[in-house]
């Protein structure tokens, strides 16, 4: 069983005891429900956008703690103040320590911000869920699901407003799981089974991606030219979070990586 395996194992039983303590009807009640939802996709592809999507991050079964001391309201606001596109927070708790109550605080503190729900979806219900914290994207790993439930879970996704990022590793992944109810692909550079991190993963599949798909790259990316050699080829997203997690001001870490991106690209 790898990483993944466990990880779909245990959100099975959680979904299922959610459902059973909250109805679909009591999400649809949820304040933030029916606001209007922000788009990632207008946001990441704006003139002079910094491409970045700065995600809040706890732990991970990579790393274990990456920081633990930190309030996800300051840590957000950072973010968006140093030049983020986007936010990410997880809301996974058992493998990534994440909550719902990180996500509402973030989001409380950045209304203006498109969100993703970093979790793994595996069922129509954490739909219902994301949109009663006030997400605005919803992430589908292929890598969990089969392509029907890619296209089910993404057309869902869209009827409620949502934008749905497609997570993939490889070729066949990505042959199989894009479809039309998918805004944006990300190709995550971690190896679940071993977790290394290779940005050769993102450089072999820019191509192969279909152009009407807004491309990012995900993990592992700590320095600006890595940022400008995955712009070259395509990419206008790239879904970072620990390299800037392990500093005691994660917004000023992003800061200080877009100081050096648009200086390099300016020279
Ligand atoms: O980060 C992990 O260890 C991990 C393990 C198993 C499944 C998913 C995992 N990460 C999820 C992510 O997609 C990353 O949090 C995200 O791409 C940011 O990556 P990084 O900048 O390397 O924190």
């Amino acid at each position: 069983m790898n990483i993944l395996d466990k990880i779909v194992a245990h959100k099975r039983i959680e979904v299922a005891e959610a459902k059973s303590k909250v109805s679909i009807a009591d999400l649809e009640k949820a304040p933030l429900f029916g606001r209007k939802t922000l788009s990632l996709k207008q946001a990441l592809t704006a003139e002079g956008a910094s491409g970045v999507i700065s995600e809040f991050k706890r732990k991970s079964p990579s790393k274990g703690i990456i920081n633990d001391a930190v309030l996800p309201e300051i840590v957000t606001k950072g973010y968006v103040e140093a030049g983020a596109c986007g936010l990410s927070v997880l809301t996974d708790t058992e493998f990534f320590g994440g909550t719902f109550d990180d996500f509402a605080k973030a989001r409380a503190a950045n209304p203006s911000t498109p969100m993703l729900r970093k979790d793994f979806m595996i069922d129509e219900y954490q739909l219902w869920e994301a949109k009663a914290i006030g997400a605005d994207v919803i992430l589908l790993i292929a890598a969990c699901l089969t392509p029907a439930e890619v296209r089910q879970l993404g057309r869902k996704a869209q009827e409620l407003g949502l934008e749905v990022l497609l997570e993939v590793h490889d070729r066949d992944e990505l042959e199989q799981s894009v479809c039309e109810y998918v805004d944006m692909v990300g190709v995550n550079n971690r190896n679940l089974k071993t977790f290394v991190t290779s940005i050769e993963t993102s450089l072999e599949l820019a191509q192969l991606i279909p152009n009407n798909f807004v491309k990012i790259s995900e993990s592992g990316l700590k320095n600006a030219e890595t940022i400008l050699q995955l712009r070259e080829v395509g990419y206008q997203g790239f879904l970072i979070g620990e390299s800037f997690m392990v500093t005691q001001n994660p917004g000023l870490a992003l800061k200080e990586l877009i100081g050096r991106f648009q200086l390099t690209s300016n020279q």
